[in-house]
Parts: structure tokens; C-alpha cells; sequence
């Protein structure tokens, strides 16, 4: 049974195939041997049925023919004698009738001989009885007959007994007569058994075949709808990740239960799945890392000259369509001393120290980027000069006030501007350079708004 679910789909469905080719195989044969049953059974009858039947008629019809002269005779024996000869009459009819009785034993004999009768042997032999027993009563009923017709007439005794032989007469030919039918109803529901037989037989082995047919079909497509379906579930997943440009998820790998070629295309497809997921994910891990180098600065990690100037250009246009922004340019006060007394590494440090603790305090919407050297510029979209010198203050407080180990002291200064009607992003970059020259000749460590 294991074997059977380990089968591969060709397998499993040449397995059933031949199971049902069997079946209909077994369905032929016991068709072909019943069918020769029944033929050579018809052939019986036909043999002996047919010729009984019509010998039958013959042997009612000569009765008739008897009956008619004994009671002619009876009637008239002197004019009967004159008129229909009946000596020769009746042995003309004796003869026929002999010749016929004959027929019917040959043609019995012959059956049983032959055919090896199958059915109602003990009727056969029966009708070969009555008819020794009538050729006897026939003959006892012929003498009877001819002293009769000899003396030209009959005494009343005599006449008895001539009607007590002619009813034994009778009597021995109605036997034969019961036995002959009998034999043919017989036969003939011998025939209508074995028919229905047949029928009963073939309709149930033809269901039995349409049954298994119909199971294999089923399962068939069973197999293929639910093994398909999920196939296609996961080809479906698949199509959403990427539609969505979310990661795709692995997909699950289940113990297969058995192995065949649906299986192995399943196990194949969550492979490539799995591997596509991999694939995918590395390159938006590359992606990232990607853009992480062409917008951020990489020693401080803020945002580079290259990211200003687009987010500049995209705050310029929504500003000409009426909003506002401003922005806080920022620089350490002597940076150079730094860098001559601590080492250029030291300045660095300054640098990112610097970096972290701005993008700390800045809002969501607010942006720090690096425009080179120890010169540095916060965005501030939405937002009036006022909050950002504010911002600016509270920033450069936190700068004087900052002791981290291992760092010198340092500040810094900001020049602070508003996008003002008109301006392009040299314009406006220019105002808060020159706010924040300003800062430096007051002194440093200030805040001057442009
Ligand atoms: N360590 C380090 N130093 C840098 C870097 N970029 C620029 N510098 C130095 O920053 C210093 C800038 O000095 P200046 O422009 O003269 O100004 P300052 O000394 O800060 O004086 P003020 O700005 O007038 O207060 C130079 O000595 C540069 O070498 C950097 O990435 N790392």
C-alpha cells in the first residue's frame, strides 16, 4: 500500500488502467463464453424445440382426422366401408402417422446422442416411452379395428371394448402430446433463465467497469486540482510580493507524504521560490546599501551635497506654490585648531559627535546634510525662520555644553534664512552663508538670522 502512494503519478494512473482494462478484459470473456452458452443452447432448440413444436401440430391434426373416422365408422360402419375404404384409410393415416412418430424418435435420439442434452433429459426419454406405448396401443387398436370392419358390423360388447381401445388410443397420444410440450416450455424457459442470467450478470460487471472508470477519472482530477491549486497558491504569493514589492515569504516544506512528478515539480517550485526570496532580498539589502552611498555622507552619515540639492529643488517648487521652508547653516568655530591641536582623526570624531547629537533633536520632517568640510546645513520644511532660530539656539547650547571623553571642547555658528519669493537654491543658500559669516565676525558660538 506504502508502495502504491511512493508510485509516481504515471505509475499510480497505468496501475488503475490496468485494473480497469482487467476488469473489462474479464467482462469480454465471461460475455464471449455466455454468449456461446446461449448459442448453442438456441442451436439446441432450434433442433429439437422447432421440429417437436411443428411435429406437434402435425400429430393434433392427424388426432382429429382419427377421431372423425372412428366416429364415422361408429355412425355408419356398412356405408363407411363402402364410401372411405377404411381399411386402406386407415392404414394410410397409420402409415402417416408412424412416419411421423418415427421422425420425432429420430430426431430425439439424435439429440440426446449428439448434444449431450442439458436440459430435461428425463422429458426426452419420457416422449421415447410414450411413443413405444403408443405404437403398441396402436397396434392392438388396428386388430380391433379390422376384425370390426371384417364382420361389417359390431355387437354391443364388441363395440365397448372397440371405444375402450380407441380411448387408450387417445390417451397414449394426448401423452405424448403433454410430454412433447412440456419439453418445449422446458426448453424454452431453460433459454429465458440463462438470458437473464447473462443480462444480470453483464449489466452488473458494465456497472462495475463505469464504476472504476469513473473513480479513476476522479481521481485524476483530484489529484491534479489540489496539487495544481497549490502550485498556483504559491505562484500567486509570489506575484503579490513582487507586485507589492513586499519580501516574498519561504515558502513552506512539507514531509511529502509520497513522491511522484506533481511532488517533485512542487518541491522544485518552493526550491526556486525560496532561492527568488533569497535573491530578492539580497538585492534590496544592495539596494539600500546603495543609496545609503549616493545620498549619505560617509564619515558622518548625514545627508550628502548630492541629497541637498535635490530635496533643495523640491522644496523650492512646493514653495513657489505657496508653502515655506528655512534653513539653518551651520560650522564648527575653529575647526582648523581642532584638527592642529587633537589630529585630523580627533576632528573627525568632532565631526560625527557633531552629526549625532543634531540628527538627535531634529523633527521627522527635518533634514541634516553635509555640504563639505566642517560646513553643514539643517532643512527645515514648514517651518518660519523664527523656529528655526530657536532650533538653532537650543542646538548650539547643546553643542557648547557637550563634554564627551576623549573630544575637546568645540561650538558652533549658524547662519539662519527663510525662503523668500523669488528665490533658487543659490539665492537662498547664499543668504544663510552670508548670516552665517556674520555669526563668525560677531564673535562665534552664535546664532544670526539672514
Ligand atoms: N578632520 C577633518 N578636518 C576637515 C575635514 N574637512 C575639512 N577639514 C578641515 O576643516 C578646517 C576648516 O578650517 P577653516 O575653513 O579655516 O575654518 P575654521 O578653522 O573652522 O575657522 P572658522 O570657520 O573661521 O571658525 C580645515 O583645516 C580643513 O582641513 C574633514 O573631513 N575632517
Amino acid at each position: 500500500m506504502q508502495q502504491w502512494f511512493n508510485a509516481s503519478l504515471q505509475r499510480k494512473i497505468s496501475g488503475l488502467l490496468v485494473v480497469l482494462l482487467s476488469f473489462l478484459f474479464v467482462v469480454i470473456l465471461y460475455s464471449i463464453f455466455k454468449l456461446k452458452l446461449i448459442s448453442a443452447e438456441m442451436h439446441e432448440v432450434a433442433e429439437i424445440d422447432v421440429p417437436l413444436t411443428a411435429m406437434l401440430s402435425e400429430l393434433e391434426m392427424m388426432q382429429l382426422k382419427q377421431h372423425l373416422f372412428i366416429e364415422q365408422f361408429r355412425l355408419n360402419p356398412k356405408q363407411a366401408r363402402v364410401e372411405l375404404k377404411p381399411e386402406q384409410a386407415f392404414a394410410a393415416q397409420r402409415e402417416a402417422l408412424k412416419a411421423l412418430l418415427d421422425k420425432t424418435e429420430l430426431v430425439l435420439n439424435k439429440s440426446l446422442q449428439q448434444h449431450q442434452v442439458r436440459f430435461a433429459a428425463a422429458e426426452h426419454q419420457q416422449i421415447l416411452v410414450s411413443i413405444q406405448q403408443f405404437h403398441q396401443q396402436s397396434d392392438s387398436f388396428e386388430q380391433y379395428l379390422m376384425s370390426a370392419l371384417q364382420q361389417g358390423h359390431t355387437t354391443e360388447q364388441q363395440w365397448l371394448k372397440f371405444e375402450d381401445e380407441a380411448t387408450l388410443l387417445d390417451q397414449s397420444m394426448m401423452s405424448i402430446l403433454r410430454h412433447m410440450e412440456k419439453l418445449t416450455l422446458e426448453a424454452s424457459r431453460y433459454t429465458d433463465k440463462h438470458q437473464n442470467e447473462f443480462m444480470l450478470v453483464n449489466t452488473g460487471l458494465g456497472f462495475c467497469a463505469f464504476v472504476i472508470g469513473l473513480y479513476l477519472t476522479f481521481y485524476i482530477l483530484q489529484i491534479f486540482r489540489r496539487r495544481i491549486g497549490r502550485i498556483q497558491a504559491e505562484i500567486k504569493n509570489v506575484q503579490q510580493s513582487i507586485e507589492l514589492g513586499e519580501p516574498i515569504s519561504s515558502p513552506v516544506f512539507h514531509q511529502p507524504d509520497h513522491q511522484d512528478e506533481l511532488t517533485e515539480l512542487e518541491h522544485d517550485l518552493k526550491m526556486m521560490v525560496q532561492r527568488l526570496s533569497l535573491e530578492i532580498s539580497n538585492r534590496q539589502e544592495i539596494e539600500q546599501q546603495l543609496l545609503v552611498l549616493a545620498t549619505r555622507d560617509k564619515l558622518t552619515g548625514a545627508f550628502n551635497r548630492h541629497k541637498w540639492d535635490e530635496q533643495l529643488r523640491m522644496e523650492l517648487s512646493l514653495a513657489e506654490r505657496g508653502g515655506l521652508f528655512s534653513i539653518a547653516m551651520l560650522d564648527v568655530d575653529f575647526f582648523k585648531k581642532v584638527n592642529d591641536q587633537c589630529g585630523h582623526h580627533t576632528g573627525d570624531k568632532v565631526l560625527q559627535a557633531l552629526t549625532e547629537h543634531i540628527s538627535r533633536r531634529l523633527r521627522k520632517t527635518d533634514s541634516l546634510f553635509r555640504l563639505g568640510g566642517e560646513e553643514f546645513v539643517i532643512l527645515l520644511p514648514q517651518q518660519k525662520a523664527e523656529a528655526a532660530c530657536q532650533l538653532a539656539e537650543m542646538l548650539r547650547q547643546h553643542i557648547a555644553s557637550l563634554e564627551e571623553p576623549g573630544l575637546p571642547q568645540f561650538t558652533i555658528s549658524f547662519g539662519v534664512t527663510e525662503y523668500q519669493q523669488g528665490d533658487d537654491k543659490d539665492s537662498v543658500l547664499k543668504r544663510a552663508d552670508q548670516a552665517l559669516y556674520q555669526a563668525k565676525a560677531m564673535g562665534r558660538n552664535r546664532v544670526q538670522l539672514g
